[in-house]
């Protein structure tokens, strides 16, 4: 398993489909901001060489979290859209690391990651992704006026639905990103970014309580999911 590898944390965004009254990164899961149930997450990861979180230039609330003392934090003013927040932290990273550094990407959104995936995206391919088999039917939609209808069924068997953390070297998920985004390719994730040069990531089965917190339902059930998680176990009470 790799050692000495970054993290890079994209927490700018504004959390429109949350609609909540605050960024939803600060909301608060079991009494604690998301980000910071999700710094101290990754900050436990074997290896780890240190993180960079992309922020908002509005965001005064960072330097509360006790994470943010942690001396392998650091952080950059993040972008518009999520890969330019993506490509701010790759510029700090890219100023002071090696460009075969590993870099893992993951989402301020998902707390819930489990050490057992990072563990398997460690042992996997330097350019890799965590992705959930698809487990429901697929339906691909077409729009009329009285709103989307089924258009056609797809083999799931080809359908993953991608997660983060996504993994590739410094220096090319650097400059994949930068060509991307220079020839304005639609880039929602780093694995986008990096099949547009030409790469196919290998794609890691993860755990499907893996979740990105999008909507309000979101955040009870990653508190659910983080209560089961570090409950505490006959054999450790
Ligand atoms: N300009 C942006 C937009 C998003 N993100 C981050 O990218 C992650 C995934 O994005 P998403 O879940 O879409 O978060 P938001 O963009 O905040 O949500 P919404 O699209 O509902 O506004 C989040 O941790 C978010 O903070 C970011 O760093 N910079
Ligand atoms: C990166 C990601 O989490 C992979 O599924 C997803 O693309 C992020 O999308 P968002 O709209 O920026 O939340």
């Amino acid at each position: 398993m790799i050692s000495g590898f970054w993290v890079v944390v994209p927490a700018a965004g504004v959390g429109r489909r949350m609609g909540a009254d605050r960024p939803k990164q600060y909301l608060p899961l079991l009494g604690r901001p998301l980000l910071s149930l999700t710094l101290r997450n990754i900050l436990g990861w074997p290896g780890l060489a240190g993180v960079v979180v992309a922020l908002s230039d509005r965001d005064s609330d960072f330097s509360y979290l006790s994470e943010s003392k942690d001396p392998r934090v650091h952080r950059v003013t993040g972008g518009a859209e999520r890969a330019d927040s993506v490509l701010a932290a790759l510029d700090f990273l890219a100023a002071r690391e090696a460009p075969e550094t590993p870099v893992l990407v993951h989402d301020a959104a998902r707390p819930c990651v489990a050490l057992e995936d990072i563990e398997k995206l460690l042992r996997a391919e330097p350019v890799a992704l965590l992705a959930q088999p698809a487990s429901d039917t697929v339906k691909l939609s077409r729009k009329d006026e009285s709103g989307p209808s089924v258009d056609r069924t797809l083999d799931r068997g080809s359908i993953w639905l991608a997660q983060t953390p996504q993994r590739a070297p410094l220096g090319l998920l650097h400059a994949c990103l930068r060509r991307a985004l220079a020839q304005g390719a639609e880039v929602t994730d780093e694995a986008s970014a990096l099949e547009f040069c030409g790469h196919s990531p290998r794609l890691v089965p993860g755990r499907s309580d893996n979740i990105k917190v999008t909507h309000p339902p979101d955040i009870v059930l990653a508190e659910t999911i983080l209560r089961l998680r570090y409950a505490p176990t006959e054999d450790n009470r």
